[in-house]
């Protein structure tokens, strides 16, 4: 039994029966798509690919043995529809495709409590609405899976109509292998607000700032920009892969006496309580909802701002500083 967390659902926790007999359309094949469709279909579920265009997504799922089809003809006779389209396009899809074939009884299901929680759909009463939120990019749903495991999934349930949803939402957690780690239950506003909070601060945000400013403070000092960019970036991996596998006090017990000192020591002098306060002041303004509203008007109108950060991005010294060191660092690997 766990000490602080709350329930861990795991393999006898959770049964397919719930969903075997139905038939499930999941929209989309991309990080989460690809990974939810091959591993539903491993699980022996009944799963039709639904998508908007003979696109990429469409070869990519022809190349991997699944037939892929219009968005139209997946939905016909689904029971459940499982939403991985990236956010900003699920009600589009949900007002012009879904809800027009959406009789009670069926299911809505999530990968992200976004939609749900900001209100974009609107589901009626008579639907199940529920989510499988895995915590680790698509890739590794299914890159676990075929290895005999598991990521872990969050399941929450926004509207039981039936009455069984959360039995559903354990059996599709079960069918991405999820059970053979842990399924912990979360709901659509804790979800999202957190997934957001994570990403912004931390794992996409505050990451990237955090390696390119130590990139430069060095580069700046008259250090070479390939020096740089092995210690301030390219060894991140092997830090997180330490702290991924026995927690903060593990990484630090692995690295030498001297980082350990400094680390400690300069860590909390960089990132102190002046920056904390920046942090909550953009932690609440996802909880109020502003950071969607901002995310949604910038969708709208292109993603303008969205793509020249990416540009500025891509041509940055250390991401062509990286470019080169990475083919080097990467011929060493271990053949998988
Ligand atoms: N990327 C990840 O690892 C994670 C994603 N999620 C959630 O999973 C859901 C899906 O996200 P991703 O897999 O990242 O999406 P993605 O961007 O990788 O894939 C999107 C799929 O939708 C299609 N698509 C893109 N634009 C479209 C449009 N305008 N109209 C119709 N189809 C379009 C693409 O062709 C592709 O098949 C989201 O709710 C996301 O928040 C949750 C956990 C992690
Ligand atoms: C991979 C994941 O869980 C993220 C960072 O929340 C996302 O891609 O939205
Ligand atoms: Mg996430
Ligand atoms: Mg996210």
């Amino acid at each position: 039994m766990s000490k602080v967390l709350g329930k861990v659902y795991t393999e006898n926790d959770a049964d397919l029966k719930y969903v075997k007999e139905k038939n499930i359309a999941v929209l989309g094949y991309g990080s989460q798509g690809r990974a939810w469709v091959l591993n539903l279909l491993d699980s022996g579920l009944n799963v039709k690919l639904g998508l908007e265009r003979e696109g990429n997504s469409w070869k990519k799922a022809q190349e991997d043995g699944v037939k892929p089809m219009k968005t139209e003809e997946a939905l016909k006779g689904a029971d459940i529809v499982i939403f991985l389209v990236p956010d900003m396009v699920q009600r589009k899809i949900y007002s012009e495709k879904v809800k027009p074939v959406l009789k009670p009884g069926m299911d809505l299901v999530f990968a992200h409590g976004f939609n749900i929680h900001y209100k974009l759909i609107q589901p009626p009463e008579n639907v199940d609405v529920y989510m499988a939120a895995p915590k680790a990019p698509g890739p590794s749903v299914r890159e676990f899976f075929v290895k005999g495991g598991g990521v872990p999934v969050l399941v929450g349930v926004n509207q039981d109509y039936s009455g069984q949803a959360l039995q559903k939402a354990l059996a599709i957690a079960k069918g991405l292998g999820a059970t053979k780690a842990g399924v912990l239950e979360t709901t659509f506003k804790e979800e999202t607000e957190t997934d957001l909070m994570g990403e912004q601060l931390d794992l996409v945000g505050g990451l990237t700032a955090m390696l390119r400013a130590t990139f430069h403070t060095i580069v700046d000092l008259g250090y070479r920009p390939e020096m740089a960019y092995f210690e301030a970036i390219n060894e991140m991996k092997l830090i997180t892969d330490q702290i991924y596998e026995k927690g903060l006090s593990g990484m630090l017990r692995a690295v030498s006496d001297t980082a350990k000192y400094g680390g400690l020591t300069v860590g909390t002098y960089v990132i102190n309580d002046d920056v904390k306060k920046r942090m909550k002041e953009k932690a609440e303004r996802i909880k109020s909802g502003k950071f969607a509203d901002e995310w949604i008007e910038e969708y709208d109108e292109g993603s303008k701002n969205l793509a020249s950060l990416m540009d500025d991005l891509d041509n940055s010294l250390e991401e062509q500083v990286g470019r080169e060191l990475r083919e080097i660092v990467l011929r060493g690997q271990p053949k998988k």
